[in-house]
């Protein structure tokens, strides 16, 4: 079937390029301004799906993501590693000593800080997504501006590449997670990934003690992430993913953490995508 999926950003942006290759090209993409607007899309049922990166290998984890899959309820049911190389890109004729300020979105910035080091004469401006920058470049033929985005980007808006790969570590990954209304009838002989959400009371090794159930069932824990809770100061929430080989295995833990502890919820269970 034919799905529509809601992406942050517009053609050319890394959740486009993960759309396109998660689904195969057989998807339609209805291009939001934000993250919350990508929501909004999926809730109202103008999309079927979401594309949502989720964490970097360099700048970490997109924190506002969970919650807002966490706050509507939302299910994640696949993931998505996409090799992402920055380009630092221009009008032809630019050179970088031409540019005055780099447009890009936050975590491209966050992924590139290194490499302007060298350049402390450019200011760096947060936008909306890295293939918007190329687009406004190109169509309000911006002179002295450059942004960081995808080849496919500089393709589409026939922008320049002045340099390549300008992230801090050549090796970047984003982690996107592939999101839903609701979860789809589960293979449980192909699931092995599962991303959890619980809370503990506030005493001496209640984490310890559940990371040793997680353990004892044959669960690896790939990623820990808390977040505030933010009715209550200073408590906090734990996002935990873990890959197993059988899912009974998650089954019995998830028992196990049920006694454990409070406001547990499977947040989806998916099959792993790292090789
Ligand atoms: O701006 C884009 O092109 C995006 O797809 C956003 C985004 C992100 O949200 O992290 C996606 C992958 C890269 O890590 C940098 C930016």
């Amino acid at each position: 079937m034919h799905k529509t999926v809601a992406i942050q950003g517009i053609k050319g942006s890394f959740h486009h390029i993960v759309s396109q290759q998660y689904f195969k090209n057989e998807v339609d993409v209805i291009e939001c301004p934000s993250f919350q607007d990508t929501v909004s899309a999926l809730l109202n049922e103008q999309a079927d799906v979401i594309v949502m990166a989720i964490e970097n290998s360099i700048a970490g984890s997109i924190i506002p993501n969970y919650a807002l899959i966490d706050a509507n309820n939302l299910q994640v049911v696949g993931e998505y590693y996409l090799d992402v190389q920055h380009h630092l890109m221009a009008l032809p004729n630019q050179s970088i000593s031409d540019i005055m300020e780099v447009h890009s979105h936050p975590m491209a910035l966050l992924q590139c800080a290194v490499f302007f080091k060298d350049y402390p004469h450019i200011k760096l401006v947060e936008a909306k997504d890295t293939a918007d920058v190329a687009k406004h470049i190109q169509v309000n033929k911006s002179i002295g501006i450059a942004a960081i985005a995808s080849d496919l980007a500089a393709e589409t808006f026939s922008l320049n590449i002045l340099n390549r790969s300008i992230q801090t570590i050549k090796h970047n990954e984003t982690r996107f997670v592939i999101v839903q209304r609701y979860s789809e009838e589960i293979n449980k002989e192909s699931i092995n990934k599962a991303s959890i959400k619980f809370e503990l009371e506030h005493k001496r090794g209640s984490l310890a003690t559940v990371l040793n159930v997680l353990s004892d069932c044959k669960l690896n824990v790939t990623k820990i992430q808390s977040l505030p809770i933010i009715e209550t100061p200073w408590k906090y929430a734990f996002f935990v993913d873990v890959t197993f080989a059988e899912y009974k295995d998650f089954e019995k833990a998830n028992t196990i953490l049920e006694l454990m502890t409070t406001h547990i919820k499977v947040l989806g269970a998916y099959k792993n995508a790292k090789k």
